[in-house]
């Protein structure tokens, strides 16, 4: 993942803000239906044609399987027992209990079996070793119950889907098939909608390429898909001209941002939550429940505003190809001017989601994005085992939030080059009204030595200063 983040990366610097405030709706030209997610955005109907386009509803399910009403699943994890391949950051434990918590997140499916698998290689034309495949055989025929695979495993070559689903005579997901089915059912916006479809393609034509025969269906199909994507890429393209303008107007504002990043499920839209007291957040406790990135309005300590950004969560062992279109939507993450970055502490597998996100950060900007790190549902552990590098919070019991924004509001400040000055103007003079309408004035008292004259908190900035100066002189 992070090649084709770092590839990225000036595309992802150019960055913009998508703020529900400065967004002019478009209701005309939006059907009702595109009408539920957070974020305000336009959408134009050929669009939502396009993506419910039923040839390519009958390329996709052939390809990535369908959702069904549900499935009972047999979890497999799949494991390299020597070599370069074999994982060093985390155990065949915590990858089996990732995937169960992948499968459990879609709606209806629930995990009836799990095992590991020990392997050799990821090339086998059966990708098991006989005996591998003989143990899932019987099981499958004594838990006759089961109605889908999931193979734990990037992606499975399609000679050896194909073969899977032989041998066991059910539809068999791998990560990537199943985390699109999971991003289909949680993507609530049109944009959030629109990479969701743009995500699934790759998957799509390499599963097409490694096809031998059938030449002309084949290439027609090809043709299909790349008009599709063109299409694709310029609706997100209008939705990302749009989103520029936007962040334009947030400049004009001078609102200061901060992006919530983390491990998927570390508790960053209840963070945002306990930050800024919006009760219409609704977190939940599966993985990538947040897929749009959304901006939330807080105010610091000082009266100072502030805007908060959600965002898509990381994850580990996922193809580079399925996160790229989102790699849009982290850029709001990296224009911020300070990044939160939160963890879930409780987690077993805490460390390696730690690294991960952190070397994916790392990889989406060159300078070091001055970063707070946040320990999150310390509720969860012994008070003793609190880390020492990091803020202690818990945001469903709000406990360690106040101190959060007063770092939060030090670190704006010195990363803005703003600060907070006492000035001293005269009641309802024009100088008083220019700090008001121009300046962010965050408490005010009249003078006792002179009850005329006024005592202002004013953030300020060298540039607010030095119009201020230009504005005296000139009156
Ligand atoms: N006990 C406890 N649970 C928490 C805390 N913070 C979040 N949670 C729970 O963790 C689950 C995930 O929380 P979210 O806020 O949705 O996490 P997220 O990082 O936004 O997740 P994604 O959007 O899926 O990446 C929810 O069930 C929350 O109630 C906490 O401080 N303590
Ligand atoms: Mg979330």
């Amino acid at each position: 993942m992070n090649v084709i983040l770092k590839k990225l990366t000036p595309f992802v610097k150019r960055g913009a803000l998508f703020t529900k405030q400065f967004v002019h709706r478009k209701p005309c030209l939006m059907p009702k239906r595109w009408n539920g997610g957070q974020i305000d955005s336009y959408f134009f109907v050929d669009e939502e044609r396009d993506l419910n386009n039923p040839d390519y509803s009958e390329i996709s399910n052939e390809y990535l399987g369908t959702i069904a009403k549900g499935h009972r699943v047999l979890v497999i994890q799949p494991y390299i027992k020597w070599g370069k391949d074999k994982k060093k950051d985390t155990t065949r434990e915590l990858q089996l209990a990732e995937a169960v918590a992948l499968v459990q997140t879609l709606p209806y499916w629930t995990v009836v079996e799990k095992l590991w698998a020990p392997l050799l290689s990821l090339d086998r034309k059966q990708f098991f070793g006989k005996g591998t495949l003989t143990k899932i055989k019987s099981l499958l025929d004594s838990q006759c119950n089961i109605t889908a695979v999931f193979i734990s495993v990037n992606t499975l070559k399609h000679e050896q889907l194909l073969e899977l689903q032989k041998i066991f005579k059910l539809p068999v997901y791998d990560r990537y098939s199943l985390v699109i089915h999971i991003f289909r059912s949680h993507a609530k916006s049109p944009e959030a909608k629109l990479q969701v479809a743009l995500a699934e393609l790759p998957y799509i034509y390499e599963k097409m390429s490694e096809i031998n025969g059938q030449i002309n269906l084949l290439e027609k199909r090809r043709l299909f898909l790349q008009s599709r994507e063109g299409q694709l890429r310029n609706a997100l393209q209008k939705l990302k001209t749009h989103r520029e303008s936007v962040r334009t107007k947030r400049k004009k504002y001078g609102f200061a941002t901060v992006a919530i990043v983390g491990y998927t499920n570390a508790g960053k839209t209840s963070l945002i939550k306990a930050l800024t007291g919006d009760k219409k957040l609704t977190p939940k406790n599966y993985l990538f429940a947040t897929l749009d990135t959304t901006a939330h309005q807080g105010v610091l300590p000082s009266t100072m505003k502030v805007l908060y950004i959600d965002t898509i969560g990381f994850i580990q062992d996922v193809p580079e190809t399925l996160i790229e279109p989102f790699v849009a939507t982290l850029e709001d993450a990296m224009v911020a001017d300070i990044i939160v970055h939160v963890y879930d502490v409780s987690h077993p597998d805490c460390k390696a989601q730690i690294e991960h996100v952190r070397k994916t950060l790392k990889s989406l900007s060159d300078a070091n994005k001055p970063t707070i790190e946040v320990a999150n549902k310390c509720d969860l552990i012994e008070p003793g085992n609190l880390p020492k590098d990091a803020l202690g919070i818990s945001a469903t019991e709000t406990t360690g939030i106040d101190i959060l924004r007063h770092e939060i509001e030090r670190l704006i400040l010195s990363e803005t080059g703003r600060s907070i000055m006492k000035m001293r103007v005269e009641s309802g003079s024009e100088a008083f009204a220019w700090l008001y309408k121009e300046a962010t004035v965050i408490s005010a008292e009249p003078d006792p030595k002179n009850l005329q004259f006024m005592l202002l908190n004013v953030i300020v900035t060298d540039d607010l200063l030095h119009r201020f100066r230009r504005f005296l002189k000139s009156l």
